[in-house]
Formats: structure tokens, sequence, C-alpha cells
């Protein structure tokens, strides 16, 4: 798996608006034109501030390519995910006179992939928008499967769309920049992928955990390429999360809460790690998964340095939090559990005295 040669991982939708193609490889950003096409004239490169540089090249490459190109220079990490940025970004949408034959083009990691792709899904009611993510985070999961959105104060994503790209380009050359940390964090939901459908994934970084948290390494290429094939399957079938793109969210149910209540301080990846490893003790607890795949939870995350527990007096709100989870229906909360590695499902639960007793074995 690991060239240098591109990598082209299809996701093949019921329409044509929901086909494209994830493009994986080193200086792709050349390929953009192409891929916008010859219709769209005005492009809007949405960047955070830290990426600034980057969207600056971007913009450059446009406009020597004779689109008329302007930038969005947006908050940092989760600050984006704000009703006021996506105001901002209609406005400047507004401004240039934006029609519906042109297009968002985003830079920037999953929080940038999400507000920009609200954005490109909300104006005229559906523009096209190309991402070029630039965290592993971002490679791996936001910018693929068009699942768009902003966060609200009670809660992560509670506004958004399902809006595919018209493509997704993962310059691996961009990771050469990304902190470790926010390397690390993206791997939780590596690991995720691994636990619900790869589990060579697990394998690759149980292997050798220094290569797989060595962003120039061909190990985090195999895993960013494996990643992206789980997460292009689930969505090809289920582009709205009608069935089996709910497992993607394995994990998601607590993680979700934890950035609540840590009012968006830790990285949705970090979140992620302790999210899995509550949803594995459930899993535990209720009987569909063996000792030995629940601890393996524990052990390869705390492996890569991630978290795996969290604050005991914190139960109330983030109960409080999980109701308002997207696959709650009424006041039944829903978890998804694993019924051994690559296979996972549902849990519905009516009585919240077992999830108490889940988190009396993360809880520090
Ligand atoms: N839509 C989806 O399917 C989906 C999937 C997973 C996660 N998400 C969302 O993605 C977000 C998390 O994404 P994230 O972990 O990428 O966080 P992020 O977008 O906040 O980026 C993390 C940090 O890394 C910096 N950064 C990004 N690329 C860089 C680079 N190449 N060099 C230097 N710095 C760089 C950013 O500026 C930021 O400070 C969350 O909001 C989460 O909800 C969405
Ligand atoms: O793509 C999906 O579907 C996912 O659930 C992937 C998750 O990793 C991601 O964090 C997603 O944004 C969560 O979505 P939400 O619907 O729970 O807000
Ligand atoms: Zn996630």
């Amino acid at each position: 798996m690991a060239t240098d040669a591109p990598t082209i991982i299809p996701v093949t939708g019921t329409t044509s608006e929901s086909t494209y193609d994830v493009v994986i490889g080193r200086g792709l950003l050349e390929r953009l034109p192409e891929i916008l096409g010859e219709r769209v004239r005005r492009v809007l490169v949405i960047h955070p501030r830290a990426l600034r540089a980057t969207g600056d090249t971007v913009r450059a490459e446009l406009a020597d390519a004779g689109f008329t190109a302007v930038t969005a220079e947006i908050p940092d990490a989760e600050e984006a995910k704000h009703l006021q940025v996506a105001g901002f970004c209609w406005q400047v949408l507004g401004q240039n006179d934006f029609t519906r034959s042109d297009a968002v083009v985003t830079v920037g990691g999953g929080a940038v992939t999400d507000l920009g792709g609200f954005v490109a899904a909300t104006w005229l009611r559906g523009v096209r928008v190309v991402h070029l993510p630039t965290s592993l985070l971002g490679m791996v999961d936001a910018a693929v499967g068009g699942k768009t959105g902003i966060n609200t104060s009670e809660g992560k994503n509670l506004v958004g769309a399902f809006h595919p790209p018209a493509a997704v380009l993962v310059d691996l050359d961009a990771l050469a920049t990304l902190p470790k940390n926010e390397l690390v964090t993206g791997l939780a939901e590596v690991v995720k992928c691994g636990f619900i459908a790869d589990p060579v994934i697990l394998d690759l970084i149980e292997q050798d955990t220094d290569a797989a948290t060595d962003a120039s390494s061909p190990v985090v290429r195999e895993l960013v390429e494996r990643s992206i094939a789980v997460k292009a399957a689930i969505v090809s079938d289920d582009l709205r999360e009608a069935g089996r793109r709910e497992y993607l969210n394995y994990g998601h149910t607590l993680a979700h809460a934890i950035e609540l209540a840590e009012r968006y301080s830790w990285r949705h990846g970090a979140a992620v790690s302790v999210g899995l490893v509550f949803a594995a003790e459930l899993s535990r607890m209720v009987g569909r998964l063996g000792d030995a795949e629940a601890d393996r939870h524990r052990s390869i995350l705390e492996l890569l340095g991630l978290p795996v527990t969290y604050r005991r007096d914190r139960w109330a709100s983030l109960l409080d939090g999980m109701r308002r989870d997207k696959k709650s229906r009424g006041d039944l909360l829903r978890f998804v559990v694993l019924d051994g590695i690559g296979r996972p499902g549902m849990l519905e639960v009516p009585d919240t005295s077992l999830l108490f007793a889940a988190y009396q074995e993360i809880a520090s």
C-alpha cells in the first residue's frame, strides 16, 4: 500500500453528487483547478489563522489557474464551529457575488472541513466544496463522508447538513507541520476504524507504535489509507446515517459529552479515546464483548499516550450531554457497541444505571 504514487479511494453514492474521489498522495495541489472544473469562476478558500501561509498558497495557485480566489480566515480549532463564523463566511460569499456555479475550498483540520462544508451546504442551498484536510483526523475522517456542522451552546454538531464534497485531496505533506499531539489525537479515529472494521489497523499500531506516530513513515500512510477505505465503504452505502453509518459513531456518545463538559478545551480525538474505552466496557458489561477485546481498547490507546479515564464527579452532566446525542430516540439512549472486533452493533439503553456502572470502569 505504501507507495509515492497517489492512491484513489472512491466514494460511490447513489447520486452523482454523492460520488467522488478521495485522492491520497503528495504535492496534490496542482490537481485542484481541474477538479473544480471550468464552470467554476469564483472560489472561497476557508482556512484558520494558524494555516494562513497554506491558505495563501492555495489562493495563489487558484488565481494562477484563472479563478477569482478569495480567502476567509477563521478562528482556530473548535472556535471555528460557530454560527457567527458561518455568518462571516456567508458575508464574504455575498460580498463577492458567489453564484451556484462557484465553489468553496477548505484548508485545515476537521473543524475547518466541518464549518466550511456547512457554509457550502447552506450558501444558495448548496455549492460545490473540495476539502484539503491538513490534520490526520481531517484526512482519515472529517473530510470524507459529507457530514458538516457547527456547535451550539447545548452541544456538539447540533446543527448541520449532509453535503458530500466534490473531491477530497489528502496531501500527506501537510502532516510535516502538524504538532505531535494533533497527530496522536487523530489516531483515536484510526483506532476506532480498527475496532469497528479493520483489525489490521490495530496490529500495525501495536507492532510499531513509533512508526505509527511518525508522520513521515509509510505506516502512517497505510493507516490513513485503511481508515479512509473503512469510512468510504460505509458512507457509500449510507450517506444519511439511516443504518450502518451509525457505527462510525463508536465511542462518540460519551466523547461529545466530554467535549461539551470541557468547553472544547479537549481535542475531539482525545475525547473519542475515552469514549472508546467506555463503549468497550459497556459492550463487555452486557456480555457482547470478551475481556481480551475490551482490554485491548485500553492498552492500544495507552500505548499511543491517549487518555482512557475521565473525572468521576462529572457523571450527571455527562449523562445530560449524552441525551442530546443524535442516535437518541426520544428518551431512549442508543450506543454503538461491539460483538467482537470488526463486528459493531447497536445497544438501546432504557435504564441509565447500566451506563453508570460502565462509567465506574473509566472514572478517575
Ligand atoms: N464531519 C465528520 O465526519 C467529522 C469526523 C471526525 C471529526 N470531525 C470534527 O473534526 C474536528 C476535529 O478535527 P481536528 O482534530 O483536525 O481538529 P482541528 O481542526 O481543531 O485542528 C487541530 C489543530 O491542528 C492545527 N492544524 C491542522 N492542520 C495543521 C497542519 N498541517 N500544521 C499545523 N497545524 C495544523 C489546527 O490549526 C488546530 O489548531 C472536531 O470538530 C470534530 O467534531 C468531523
Ligand atoms: O462520519 C460519521 O458518521 C461519524 O460519526 C464520524 C465521527 O468520527 C465524527 O466525529 C462525526 O462528526 C460525528 O458526528 P455526529 O453526527 O455524532 O455529530
Ligand atoms: Zn469523530
